[in-house]
């Protein structure tokens, strides 16, 4: 990276995740031995090149607080009323002192892998393009309700994760335009995609789940402590 480039992170930590059905907000559902949030976090404190983490969080978030970082990079912003929301404010929370790039990461998704971050940092970064990790999907998708499905061909079919990486005056000006213009925002690439611009995608690992539903649980519980001991040897 030149070094007139800079990075800023953006954590949407601000939904209340309704299909967890939990007490608290998922994100705080403590997984081998830390909050979903700590662990998401601990992974972005491994990369240097990030100058800022901005983490969104709801203004009525009673949690945030009783957590604890060594690691002064973090800034706390306004959550919004959607996803999208929540990204656009951290954008703006920036704009006083923007970086050139910005790498959205959702607080649900802490079982990410560090290379496939540094991965897509590194082929935006040559190629001057913002894009996604993703997943190639690996199933027979179908479309439709009972009785009048469809079998999706799949050969060009991916699940989009996150991080997503996006020139920062890109990515705000077509969330902005895009959100004004009433347009179904649920990632960054969306927007980008409405705006007409490319978007590359770079092949993650499936693993890295967005913990959504209670089922995930235990998959992500059993995921975060095999990385802890792998990162213990
Ligand atoms: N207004 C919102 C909604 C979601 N998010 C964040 O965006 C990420 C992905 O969203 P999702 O998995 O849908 O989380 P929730 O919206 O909390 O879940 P649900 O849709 O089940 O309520 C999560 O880290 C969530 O905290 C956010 O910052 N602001
Ligand atoms: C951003 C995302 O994680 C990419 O798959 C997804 O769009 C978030 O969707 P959600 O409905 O807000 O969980």
């Amino acid at each position: 990276m030149t070094n007139k480039q800079t990075i800023a992170a953006i954590v949407p930590a601000a939904g209340v995740g309704s299909r967890m059905q939990h007490n608290a907000p998922k994100q705080y559902i403590q997984l081998a031995g830390k909050t979903i949030l700590e662990h998401t976090l601990a992974k972005l404190f491994q990369l240097p090149k990030l100058s800022t983490i901005v983490v969104a969080l709801s203004d009525s978030d009673p949690y945030f607080d009783e957590l604890s970082f060594v690691d002064k990079r973090i800034v706390r912003a306004s959550g919004g009323k959607e996803r999208a929301d929540s990204v656009l404010n951290s954008l703006l929370f920036l704009a006083p002192n923007p970086p050139t790039w910005v790498l959205v990461h959702d607080a649900a998704r802490p079982l990410v892998n560090i290379s496939d971050i540094e991965r897509l940092i590194d082929e935006c970064m040559c190629a001057d393009e913002g894009g996604i990790l993703a997943s190639k999907v690996k199933d027979t998708i179908k479309r439709g309700r009972t009785h009048a499905i469809q079998t999706v061909p799949r050969d060009d079919l991916w699940q989009a994760l996150t991080p997503q990486f996006f020139k920062y005056d890109e990515l705000k000006n077509a969330l902005q335009n895009a959100l004004a213009s009433g347009a179904t925002i649920t990632d960054e690439a969306s927007a980008i995609e409405w705006a007409g611009k490319p978007v590359k995608l770079v092949a993650g690992r499936s693993d890295n789940i967005k913990i959504t539903t209670p089922e995930d649980l235990d998959l992500a519980g059993f995921l975060l402590h095999k990385q802890q001991n792998e990162s213990a040897l």
